[in-house]
């Protein structure tokens, strides 16, 4: 288990993470969802150990010794963002994507990197006559799947999706969260998505954490309709996400 203890961060006069714990469970998917400026990606930065908390720590299971200050391999907690062309060098080709971690992280030989490659292909359902194409080549929902497949690569215990769907129409979002979906059940990896759709959040989660201004201010374990949430904010959230479902008719 992932988790943080009383987690702070602050930007000058801003509080963006305001005292946060919270679990991310192996076998399962985590989610927090909240609006826009409400601190989850400072969040993920944080669960990544892209960015130090001011106060508080980040553990794994029942150890007591923070996983900053144990300078803890990172490959272990992957984090795949929204913006899946920026986060991809235009040099490479899909298969070098793939190939990098395998051979730098897991120091796997060329024979055995090629057939872990093929497998990494069928887990994310990325094309295998693409791998030679470059990734400025290749579509957003390839892109995406090629970042996911990047991600299993490292052999991480926890992938953190920030927004990571939110660019893709809904048929193809639809199509990558049941795979996900599917491959979480296959493998160890705890998965924890951000994401301010709270249709995300309801197909995906285990356990939802709603988050505002910095707070979590509710936890709803496998919840099963919008009626499960309590607070008033997160049935503004849920009336938000209605409004929005008319208004594009899905
Ligand atoms: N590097 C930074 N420097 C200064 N302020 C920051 C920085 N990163 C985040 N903030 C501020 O911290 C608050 C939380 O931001 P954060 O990006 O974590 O929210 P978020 O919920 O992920 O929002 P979004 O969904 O829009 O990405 C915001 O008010 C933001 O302006």
């Amino acid at each position: 288990m992932l988790r943080t203890e009383n987690v702070t961060k602050k930007y000058g006069q801003q509080t963006a993470v305001n005292g946060v714990s919270l679990e991310i469970k192996d076998n399962a998917v985590t989610v927090i969802v909240g609006e826009s400026g409400s601190g989850k990606s400072t969040l993920a930065r944080m669960l990544s150990l892209i960015e130090k908390p001011d106060s508080g720590r980040i553990l794994l299971d029942d150890s007591n010794s923070d996983l900053i200050s144990a300078k803890t391999d990172r490959r272990l907690i992957q984090l795949v963002m929204q913006d899946a062309a920026s986060s991809l060098d235009p040099h490479q080709s899909a298969r070098q994507v793939i190939d990098e971690p395998l051979k730098l992280l897991i120091k796997m030989e060329k024979v055995q990197r090629a057939r872990r490659i093929e497998e990494l292909c069928d887990m994310v359902k990325f094309p295998k006559e693409k791998l030679k194409n470059k990734v400025t080549e290749l579509s957003g929902g390839q892109q995406k799947r090629l970042c996911i497949a990047r991600a299993l690569a490292a052999e991480p215990k926890y992938i953190i999706f920030d927004e990571a769907f939110s660019g893709l129409d809904v048929t193809l979002r639809r199509c990558i969260l049941t795979m996900l979906k599917k491959l979480r059940e296959k493998l160890e990896t705890g998965f924890l998505i951000i994401t301010h759709d709270l249709d995300t959040a309801m197909f995906m989660a285990d356990r939802i954490y709603v988050m505002r201004s910095g707070n979590i201010i509710e936890t709803l374990d496998r919840p099963k309709s919008f009626l499960d949430f309590k607070e008033d904010y997160s049935k503004e959230l849920v009336r938000a996400a209605e409004y929005k479902r008319q208004a594009l008719q899905i």
